[in-house]
């Protein structure tokens, strides 16, 4: 693992107003992650996680400071440069699996494909491949409504690297599992940051989760507070 800054907030300030009220969430938040890194961030409700997510997703924005992904500076783009840098770099997890219950797996897959100019040969392919990796070949007409929570999941993960982006980013991914399905998707994000190289960022509340990063990161009253474990 190369230890060059991959992802470097600094100095982030971010605030809601709720009403008259500006809620601060951050105000002054710094941090550096190394690509090929795998992170997970744990914090109360309330501290901020899903913003830190939308944040680097380029979802969301800060108030101050900076957002740097590579060699890009987020707060710095406009939002077409942003979802086109998204569709290239990001890919997402989300914890309801975010499927659309009308297409197959194999359709809900190929998905962020139909924004690229590729064949319809070269998007067959990779779906084929993708699902392969997360175990699911012979199961690319099933529909999600006919498939486990786990199951859903790895489409979930085949959709979210079809693109081959660099970082992942996962919202509670085993959230709505059993712990055999979240064993099994935490397996599966381990070999792809450990084989593949991606970088992975994951909010979570469950522990056994959070111990099968290579570290995690603390999140409360606006800071990190980092306990660090062996890789
Ligand atoms: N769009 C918004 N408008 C106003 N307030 C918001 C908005 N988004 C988030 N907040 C507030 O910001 C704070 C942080 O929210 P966030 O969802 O990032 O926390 P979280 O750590 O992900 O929480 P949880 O673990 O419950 O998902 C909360 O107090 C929330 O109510």
């Amino acid at each position: 693992m190369t230890q060059d800054v991959y992802i470097e907030l600094k100095e982030v300030r971010k605030a809601y107003r709720i009403g008259k009220e500006d809620i601060s969430i951050f105000s002054g938040l710094d941090l550096a992650i190394p690509q090929g890194d795998f992170v997970a961030i744990m914090g109360p409700s309330g501290s901020g996680k899903s913003t830190l997510l939308n944040m680097l997703a380029g979802i969301d924005r800060p108030d101050a400071g900076s957002v740097s992904i590579g060699d890009h500076r987020l707060d710095w783009m406009g939002e077409r440069a942003l979802s086109s840098w998204r569709a290239h770099n990001i890919g997402i997890v989300f914890q309801f699996y975010n499927l659309l219950p009308m297409l197959t797996s194999a359709e809900n897959v190929e998905l962020p494909l139909l924004l690229k100019p590729l064949s319809t040969k070269e998007r067959r392919d990779r779906v084929g491949k993708v699902l392969d990796l997360v175990g699911l070949t012979g199961r690319e007409k099933q529909y999600p409504s006919s498939m486990s929570g786990g199951q859903q999941q790895r489409v979930g993960i085949a959709r979210a690297i079809v693109s081959d982006p660099g970082l992942l980013l996962c919202d509670e991914p085993t959230g709505d599992l059993d712990r055999a399905s979240a064993d099994d998707v935490l397996q599966m994000l381990n070999f792809l940051n450990r084989e593949l190289g991606k970088t992975i960022i994951m909010v979570t509340h469950d522990p056994r989760a959070a111990a099968s990063a290579r570290r995690t990161l603390h999140l409360d009253k606006g800071q990190f507070i980092e306990a660090e474990k062996a890789a």
